[in-house]
Formats: structure tokens, C-alpha cells, sequence
């Protein structure tokens, strides 16, 4: 099978190479043909790809675990007393090397504000792109509560004219079995292991998502085998919800 991107796409308009070759070999003719599908599609409509593959039937959190494996880390439950589930590491990893890619979906504007709007119905408070079903959509709550705002600067995003001007700080969510998504931050007086790394590469307008391989975790200090990665969401990428 061929994961080679679009005529005349940019090579970063995939999904991963290395998702997309392990999600192929999770069995079903139907599951193949929509990872191929997904593969082929510029990362601007994975969630509507995205949508047709769990209709097949897909467990998000097998991919979740696939994705999370890919890079030698897994999720399970935090270290962290009360902080739900993390992200850890199945091997040793050294000073400086890039862990996982994160990726997700571009919200324009404010989740916090959005999630407690008292007056919205429980289906306004629901943020997807509309081709994905309701069941599928997380609530402005979940979103908020995963959303990493990524500061984009001009350079990196130019958010096409029929988007609001300020897209130099942008929430991102990110899809359901990204597994960086899942990294915790240290608890107070602790230090982080790890921390967001931002390609300069200057990102196409109208991307509706960060692309893979844009953004980074990347070590900080060796982390060893089974220790939790731990990421501040510091001055740049300052606001996990
Ligand atoms: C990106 S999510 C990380 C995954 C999350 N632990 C989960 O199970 O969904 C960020 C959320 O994790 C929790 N969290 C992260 N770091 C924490 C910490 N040091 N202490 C307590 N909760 C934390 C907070 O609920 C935060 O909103």
C-alpha cells in the first residue's frame, strides 16, 4: 500500500506514516479501505475521514494505543494523584529527542468561554466539524479541558480571509487517539521531562489542522523507562485548560 500525499500537497498534509501503516494492519477489508482513504486525504479533512473509519467500527482507543506505541510511549493511569490518565515511556529516552508528534483540530475561538455559557443546549456546547456525528463530537468541556493554545505567529498561519484576523493564537485539539494529547503537567515543585517543540516551518493557510510533525514533544531530560512524561504548558504553549 502506498501513503504517498496528494499531487501537488505538501508532504505534511498526511496522516503519519507510521499511524497509517499500523492502522492498515488492524483487521477488516472495511477498516483497510478507510485507513487508506484517511491516508490519502490532505490532513485538512481527517475528521471527516476520520468519522467514516470509527463508523467502521474502529475503537479510538486501540488506535489511541497504536499511535502511543509507534513512539515507545503508552497512557495509563497518572502518577499524578487525581490528574485521570498520562502519558509514559516504554523505553529509556535521552536529552533532546523528539517523542511524538501532536496533532488536532484548529478551534477559533474561546473554549473556556464556550463551555460555560449556561444558556447554550447541550448540543450547541458541542464542537466538531459537521460531517462527524453527534456521538462522535466531544462537548466544549471535554475540548476545553484537552485544547493546548499554540501560539502560530503570523509567520506560521495565515488563517485564510474568511477566518477572524487573530488566529495568532489558536486552541488545538487534538483527534482522539493522538497520544501526546494525553501528557500530563508536573505537579508543583516537580519538573517537567519534556516540552512542546514547534517546527519553524510556515504552515498553509485555511489548515484546519496541526499538521503532524509541526508540533513535537521532545525530552528535556533523559526520561527512563516507565517514568511519566510530563510536559509544562508553559509560556509558548501556556493554557491546557
Ligand atoms: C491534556 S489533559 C491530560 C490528560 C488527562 N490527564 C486526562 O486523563 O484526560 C490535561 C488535563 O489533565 C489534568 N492534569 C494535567 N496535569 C495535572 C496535574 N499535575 N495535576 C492534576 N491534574 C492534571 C487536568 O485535568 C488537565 O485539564
Amino acid at each position: 500500500m502506498s501513503w504517498e500525499p496528494l499531487e501537488e500537497r505538501p508532504a505534511y498534509t498526511r496522516v503519519p506514516r507510521y499511524l497509517t501503516a499500523a492502522l492498515a494492519g488492524l483487521p477488516g477489508m472495511a477498516q483497510a479501505r478507510g485507513l487508506c482513504d484517511l491516508a490519502r486525504r490532505p490532513v485538512d479533512f481527517w475528521p471527516a475521514a476520520a468519522a467514516d473509519i470509527l463508523a467502521y467500527g474502529v475503537d479510538h482507543r486501540a488506535l489511541l494505543a497504536v499511535d502511543a506505541a509507534a513512539s515507545d510511549t503508552h497512557v495509563n493511569r497518572s502518577s499524578i494523584a487525581g490528574a485521570g490518565r498520562g502519558l509514559f515511556a516504554a523505553r529509556d529516552f535521552l536529552d533532546g529527542e523528539l517523542i511524538l508528534p501532536f496533532y488536532g483540530q484548529v478551534v477559533y475561538h474561546d473554549l473556556d468561554a464556550a463551555a460555560y455559557e449556561a444558556d447554550r443546549t447541550e448540543d450547541d456546547k458541542r464542537y466538531c466539524d459537521n460531517s462527524l456525528p453527534s456521538s462522535l463530537c466531544a462537548t466544549a468541556q471535554y475540548w476545553g479541558k484537552r485544547s493546548l493554545q499554540v501560539r502560530t505567529g503570523a509567520r506560521f498561519w495565515d488563517a485564510g480571509p474568511e477566518l477572524p484576523a487573530a488566529a495568532d493564537l489558536v486552541s488545538v485539539v487534538p483527534l482522539l487517539f493522538c497520544a501526546a494529547g494525553w501528557a500530563n503537567s508536573p505537579q508543583t515543585g516537580h519538573l517537567p521531562n519534556a516540552e512542546f517543540h514547534q517546527r519553524a516551518e510556515p504552515v498553509e493557510s485555511h489548515a484546519e489542522l496541526v499538521p503532524s510533525n509541526n508540533l513535537m514533544l521532545r525530552v528535556t531530560r533523559f526520561i527512563k523507562e516507565n517514568e511519566e512524561i510530563e510536559v509544562c504548558y508553559g509560556e509558548e504553549y501556556d493554557h491546557w485548560v
